[in-house]
């Protein structure tokens, strides 16, 4: 890191925002301003920030100006974001990076380039070559308008060129080193049977639309003229008959411009509709199946944003761009040649407007990128607030903050406001711009054509049915820089989805399956280490046995690690030294399904799904019959107040439980739990908000239930523990400070009796 620091304190502090968006353990998300809208920018400040020692990942995203920081765990948070900010100045001093020794430049960077030219380079030497060739060795009025198409030809392609650097930018940026295959290639997978015939179907009714143009024309020179020369060839000599001839093929022509379009638009959607739903499932798959220190690093919104936004871009791209791009290429490919041999003459002012459309297209996209990313940072900053505070609407009520949080959202609004007028200004100026540019070529077409006509250069003949046409070109030219931007938004999405399914999932054990019927349920932690990221161990050296077929229990203080246990009893956690078995074998051996399987959990703060009360005791145990439902309810003691709900069992208790009130929830999940007839149970303070009376109640009930099985009671309140077999008395740092009955550890008058007399309310010895 250091020679990055040290490079950084000899610049002058250049004044560039650079914020944090979230900081977890071992990843940070920033938001900085220097990237946005600058591909080669953040491609250099990504390499300037993996170059240094710590840091394992660095990507800078130019549309969002998004960056995502992946470090060695060991480096602190606040390092980080120092490294961060000074990569920052660095890099707003020299954005090339070319002021940096080569050796040090990234070395993925450059490469790219040599490709870049090879789709675009040759349309610019044929198209400049033929021109140029044809004007030397003729010399003609005709070779100077060669010419001039060929300049039309060489600006296009310049442009286009341009925009393509950018694309390959962030396709290579998505694709990441080592993938091989374009990103919208990965995207479409298996689905390229739909794209083909979504692809014939849209060059059939692009060429049917212009073949309409045609005769459009042609409807125009026998009004005029009296008869138009290709029908006359057909067969058709009078003019009435010309005239009925046309209406006849101008309603085919509708039909089948209306029936393909139909068609192609359909097939389309259908792709787009095929690929979002494709992604969402693998990648919700791959989601679930995510290891949990991953699942809680990500945060919920990020997440359900990849599944639902993103995975949508993905499709829309395909719906409706893609079409876009293939009906603008192909009216291209059939008119360039056409006018190029039929009135070259006219070619070039037929086709100017293309390379100055073509560029105020992707110069307004440049420029509205960047206010399109930071108003949908806005935004999604106004529905994040809007969704907390809906949420903690008690907490508003209670603190009496309604205005505070009026305002805050008063201002998030306000912001949104701002940045979506910015972007609707440019929308428009663009737009009439573009206007004025077609209306223009329009006239010039007009002007010069008409003159060929008039000098006998350009048969009216060839003119009239053409006058038409490069419009449509031109409108459709219109929406380029709107396709490349779904563009660069389909491979940002694509990318965050890759991330996302690049996460490491669960790995299975080893060992063979675990029989759940079989097994007894011992459980012994031996000698283990514990540290989630970036924190001291929260278990530390631990030894301690859970004999099978006894209570057992955990008290002790706040953090001492007693949840870390049940975590690495499910799996959920690994343990870093040391080892946890059940039944004498490591549990890392076992595989997951079959250990949590063999366990009934409930834990601190149990999630109810929004659904009836049986739907949610039946989690998990969906084939149990309505009587054993009820007889777990009757054993965690739920069935007495469910029976009170105005339908009962059926009662519909909205998300994550709201409709109950705390201990009714925890005795729900407590019924669950019941069910799953585990031979291991872990309750994780799963009686703490119910009344002393119900718990007393629920202890009976559970003795009885943990007659043949394991289990582990995890508690604050002492009377909840005082009947277990064992009690494990745990301290801060993740030992055992004290462990025996209720009455031995009453005798050692140590930190339980302390405990115990504070919460029975006499007084500490
Ligand atoms: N996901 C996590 N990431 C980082 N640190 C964590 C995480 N979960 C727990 N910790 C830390 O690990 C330590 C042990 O936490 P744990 O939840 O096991 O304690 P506990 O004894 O169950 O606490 P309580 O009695 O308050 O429920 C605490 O210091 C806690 O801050």
């Amino acid at each position: 890191m250091s020679s990055l620091l040290d490079a950084a304190a000899g610049f002058r502090s250049v004044e560039w925002d650079a914020r944090p968006r979230s900081v977890t353990p071992g990843r940070q998300r920033w938001d900085v301003k220097l990237v946005l809208g600058r591909p080669r920018t953040a491609e250099v400040f990504a390499a300037a920030l993996r170059r240094i020692p710590g840091i394992t990942e660095a990507r800078a995203n130019p549309v969002t100006g998004g960056v995502l920081v992946r470090h060695d765990a060991r480096l602190r948070a606040t390092d980080v974001g120092r490294i961060v900010r000074r990569a920052v100045t660095l890099v707003a001093e020299d954005p090339t990076g070319a002021g940096r020794p080569a050796s040090a430049r990234p070395v993925a960077a450059p490469a790219p380039r040599a490709d870049r030219g090879l789709v675009v380079r040759p349309v610019l030497a044929v198209g400049g070559g033929v021109a140029a060739g044809i004007a030397l060795i003729k010399g003609s009025a005709l070779s100077r308008q060669l010419v001039a198409v060929g300049g039309v030809a060489a600006a296009t392609a310049a442009v286009l060129r341009k925009a393509w650097r950018g694309t390959v930018d962030a396709s290579q940026e998505a694709a990441g080193p080592g993938v091989e295959r374009h990103p919208l290639v990965e995207i479409v997978g298996p689905h390229r049977r739909r794209l083909c015939g979504a692809v014939a179907l849209s060059i059939a009714c692009q060429a049917s639309e212009m073949a309409l143009g045609t005769l459009l024309g042609w409807t125009g020179l026998v009004l005029i003229k009296g008869q138009a020369a290709p029908l006359v060839r057909l067969g058709l000599t009078t003019a009435s008959a010309q005239l009925f001839g046309l209406a006849g093929l101008m309603t085919a022509a509708c039909a089948a411009v209306a029936g393909l379009s139909y068609a192609s638009n359909l097939q389309w959607r259908r792709l787009g509709q095929d690929i979002e739903h494709d992604w969402r499932n693998r990648t919700y798959a791959h989601v679930q199946h995510l290891e949990l220190r991953h699942l809680e690093g990500e945060r919920t919104t990020r997440i359900a944003g990849a599944l639902t936004d993103d995975v949508r871009q993905m499709g829309t791209f395909f719906a409706t761009s893609a079409n876009d791009l293939l009906q603008l290429g192909t009216s291209l490919a059939l008119l360039v040649p056409l006018f190029l041999l039929l009135a070259p003459q006219i070619a070039w002012i037929a086709f100017l407007p293309i390379p100055v459309i073509a560029w105020l297209s992707f110069h307004y996209q440049d420029k509205v990128a960047a206010d399109y990313a930071v108003s949908g940072e806005y935004r999604a900053r106004l529905h994040s607030q809007l969704v907390n505070t809906l949420e903690a609407g008690a907490t508003v009520k209670s603190f009496c903050t309604e205005d505070y949080e009026a305002e805050r959202i008063d201002r998030l609004s306000g912001e949104v406001q701002d940045s979506s007028r910015r972007t609707d200004r440019s929308t428009i100026r663009h737009a009439e711009i573009v206007r004025v540019c077609t209306t223009g070529s329009m006239a010039g077409t007009l002007l010069i054509g008409g003159r060929a006509v008039l000098d006998g250069s350009l048969p009216f003949e060839v003119f009239s049915p053409l006058i038409g046409l490069p419009q449509m070109v031109m409108l459709r030219m219109n929406r380029l820089g709107g396709i490349v931007d779904q563009y660069q938004r389909t491979i940002t999405a694509y990318d965050r989805v890759q991330r996302l399914r690049a996460l490491p999932v669960e790995t299975d054990g080893t060992g063979g399956p675990l029989d759940a019927e079989k097994a007894r349920g011992e459980i012994v932690l031996d000698n283990v280490t514990f540290a989630y990221p970036d924190r001291p161990p929260a278990l530390e050296d631990l030894s301690l046995t859970i004999p099978a077929g006894q209570i057992t229990a955990l008290v002790g203080a706040t953090g001492s690690g007693k949840t870390t246990i049940a975590k690495l009893l499910m799996r959920f956690q690994n343990a870093d030294i040391g080892s946890v078995l059940l039944d004498g074998r490591d549990v890392r051996e076992l595989s997951r399904h079959d250990l949590r399987h063999a366990i009934g959990f409930v834990a601190q703060d149990p999630f109810l799904f929004d659904g009836t009360v049986a739907d949610n005791i039946r989690y998990g145990s969906f084939g149990a019959s309505g009587e054993a439902v009820v007889e777990a309810a009757m054993k965690a003691e739920a069935h007495t107040f469910v029976a009170t709900l105005p339908d009962g069992y059926d009662t519909v208790i909205g998300e994550r439980g709201a409709a109950l009130s705390g201990g009714q929830r925890q005795r729900i999940a407590l019924a669950r739990a019941i069910l799953k007839d585990a031979p291991v149970v872990i309750l994780d303070e799963a009686t703490s908000a119910v009344d002393n009376e119900t718990e007393a109640a629920i202890q009976r009930a559970l003795r009885v239930f943990a007659a043949d099985r394991t289990m582990l009671i995890i508690a604050h309140r002492l009377s909840t523990v005082r009947h277990a077999d064992r009690i494990y008395v745990m301290d801060k740092g993740g030992v055992v400070a004290e462990q025996g009955t209720h009455d031995e550890l009453l005798a050692q008058h140590g930190l339980y009796a302390s405990l115990w007399q504070l919460q029975a309310g006499e007084p500490a010895a």
